[in-house]
């Protein structure tokens, strides 16, 4: 019986022997490494915290006391030693477990969202109420080097480094990677503390000789600590941690378990917050993730576990836009692009090959990525910050007050827009066309190809004095839709019978939009299908073909509340166009994982189902209108795909 099978609890950890430990860390590793080969999700980042994880299991009494992993995406191992390596193969499946934390699958799980550089603000709240409260809990945080780089995690240490009551362990979980090599000051501060080989050399000695007396041993090795850390002050610069005056155990080894738990448990007596410093690295124990170059499978999509060669994936919308930006950085020495720790995730990686002075990667600092753009625009360049549209939510702000009020011309191209999917409820970029709705003078656009997607991104780095943005979906782009005639801005895309339906298929949502003119015209219904290209702000265009049409259908893979359908009404109401209109979008919701396209459907966000209510709105308005369909959905299915 394999040895995981045996740990139901954290407290099963305590009663394995030494051999019984590295066995089961094997098995954690082959479970890992078998099942993201299939389901996918995060190889890389899991294999660097096994033994991590299973210290601070072994060393802290979670749920009592609790753990937070910054992030989320690396604690599978945690899921696996709390209970749930029975259902493990049901990672990031429909109804499965979710590649994250998820509060409503055990107590061991506190932080869902996937946005970087929040467990230690978290932390903090937690460790201070349990201080308030008088309970004898510790908080454990576990934060990458990575998440280091966002703004929020030092704002929470400049607190915790005062929270003197507070019971916070914080583990730096140092891999020295983002995807790629974390940048910055930070990235060379604690690569300082990391590489000093005199230091390490004599941390050996010291341990292993100290260790080696019974009984005394990891007292002893406590109080060394404190020769350590001086002889550290000699070998290697000052901790930037200790000169925010934060008690500081490391660096240690986080592959070594055993001086993981000593380092853990000495930290566990400091009684107050403090920083132990592992060292990891990605991908540990797997050879093709230790040595795939370009992210170690951070994230790698399915692959044959022998040889670690992914599957062969077809180009996703980023592929195209990748090969654009550098054709506009070819004929624009003025665009810089701009990347929050994901050059190639977002696709700026062969700009950056091509223009390395004009790309900067400014680490998971999506807020200081906007408000730099502001600057870089202020100073005569046009930015092109790429980002996943869920993770420039946290920069809201800057764009409103730092970009637009400014009128900079700075370009915003949100990758990942609409339903994801796979990620949960906080990757989903849902939000954007929402919340980007109230910023005066920026413009938003939405394109519903390739094709369209250049044309776009073309017409936005010309706009010098408003932010523009570009928006786009997960996976790969749908065959060109051209357009049969144009109307101000607005691109025709289906036009047949009477004025009935005006149906506003808004960027991916195009096919959705042509799939249900198929079906009311099926059904002697008259439509007209446009895609606004532009959505913020209306086209005028917009307005009139709303006046000449009965019922208006706007389409839109962003949350239905304030979004390009709910302005379009608003718009309509105060032009005073009476003209229903029935607003199609994502639920406003917290969505959870599964896949895009099920998710979609399920969400109603499909032509069968968007049909099926329009027909059903006609004949209710007009009997004359109503047909046998109005009962039966399927009857309405012209294509036979449902
Ligand atoms: C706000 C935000 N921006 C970007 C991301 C995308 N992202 C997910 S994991 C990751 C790298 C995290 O690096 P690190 O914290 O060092 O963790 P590691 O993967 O090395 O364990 C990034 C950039 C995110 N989750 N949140
Ligand atoms: C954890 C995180 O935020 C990213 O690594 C996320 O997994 C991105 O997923 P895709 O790049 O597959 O959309
Ligand atoms: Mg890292």
């Amino acid at each position: 019986m394999a040895i995981l099978d045996r740990i139901t609890s954290p407290r099963d950890l305590r009663d394995l022997s030494e051999a019984e430990l590295a066995t089961l860390a094997a098995e954690i590793r082959d479970l890992l490494i078998r099942t993201v080969a299939t389901n996918t999700g995060h190889l890389g980042p899991n294999l660097g915290v096994v033994e991590l994880t299973l210290a601070i299991h072994r060393v802290f009494d979670s749920p009592r006391d609790r753990v937070v992993f910054d992030t989320g995406h690396q604690s599978y191992v945690h899921k696996l030693v709390t209970g749930r390596a029975p259902e493990f193969g049901t990672l990031r499946r429909e109804g499965g477990i979710s590649g994250y934390p998820s509060q409503a699958e055990s107590d061991h799980d506190i932080v869902e969202n996937s946005h970087a550089s929040t467990a230690l603000s978290y932390a903090d709240g937690i460790a201070k109420a349990y201080a308030i409260r008088g309970e004898d809990r510790h908080v454990v945080a576990v934060i990458g080097d990575g998440a280091l780089t966002g703004g929020m995690a030092w704002e929470a240490l400049n607190n915790i480094a005062i929270a003197r009551d507070s019971r916070l362990v914080i583990v730096v979980n140092d891999n020295g990677r983002s995807y790629t090599p974390t940048i910055g000051g930070l990235a060379t501060a604690l690569a300082g503390l990391r590489t000093n080989p005199r230091y390490e050399q004599v941390l050996d000695m010291v341990r292993k000789r100290v260790n080696a007396v019974p009984a005394v041993g990891p007292t002893a090795y406590d109080a060394l600590h404190a020769v350590k850390k001086g002889l550290k002050d000699a070998l290697a610069p000052q901790g930037l941690f200790e000169d925010l005056g934060l008690k500081y155990v490391g660096p240690v080894d986080g592959h070594d378990r055993h001086a993981m738990e000593q380092a853990l448990a000495q930290a566990k007596r400091f009684g107050g917050p403090v920083i132990v410093h592992a060292i990891t690295r990605k991908g540990f124990g797997y050879d093709p993730a230790e040595r795939h170059e370009a992210d170690q499978f951070h994230a790698p999509g399915p692959f044959d576990v022998q040889t670690g060669l992914e599957k062969p994936k077809g180009l996703i919308w980023t592929d195209h836009f990748a090969e654009h930006i550098v054709r506009i950085g070819e004929r624009r020495h003025d665009i810089v692009g701009m990347t929050a720790a994901m050059m190639h995730p977002v696709g700026l990686d062969k700009f950056q090959a091509r223009f390395p002075e004009r790309t900067f990667d400014v680490g998971i600092a999506e807020q200081h990525a906007a408000t730099s753009a502001a600057g870089l625009a202020i100073g005569g360049l046009h930015p092109v910050f790429a980002v996943y549209a869920t993770f420039l939510n946290r920069a809201f702000d800057q764009v409103l007050m730092d970009v637009a009020l400014h009128k900079c011309g700075v370009t915003f191209v949100l990758d990942r827009s609409g339903v994801t999917g796979d990620d949960g409820a906080s990757h989903n970029g849902m939000w954007d066309m929402s919340i980007l709705q109230v910023v005066p003078g920026l413009r938003l656009a939405a394109p519903r190809d390739v094709t369209r997607m250049r044309e776009l991104l073309d017409e936005a780095v010309e706009v010098s004095d408003a932010p523009t943005v570009v928006r786009f979906p997960k996976g790969p782009p749908p065959e060109d839709i051209d357009a049969i005639d144009r109307i101000g801005g607005v691109d025709v895309l289906v036009r047949k019978g009477s004025k009935d339906v005006l149906v506003v298929a808004v960027g991916s949502m195009a096919g959705t939009g042509v799939e249900v003119a198929d079906r009311l015209t099926a059904q002697g219904i008259g439509v007209t299908v446009v895609d606004p290209r532009w959505v913020k702000p209306v086209d005028p265009a917009l307005i009139d073909l709303a006046r000449d049409h009965r019922l208006v259908v706007t389409i839109e893979d962003n949350g239905v509340i304030g979004g390009v359908g709910a302005v379009l009404l608003q718009t309509l109401s105060a032009a005073h166009v009476d003209t229903p209109v029935r607003v199609h979008g994502i639920p406003q919701e917290f969505l959870d994982h599964a896949k895009r396209n099920v998710i979609l459907e399920r969400i109603g966000l499909s032509a069968q189902s968007i049909a099926f209510d329009v027909l059903h709105e006609i004949a209710s308005a007009d009997p004359s209108k109503a047909t046998s369909t109005v009962d039966d959905r399927t009857l309405l299915d012209v294509d036979g795909t449902h």
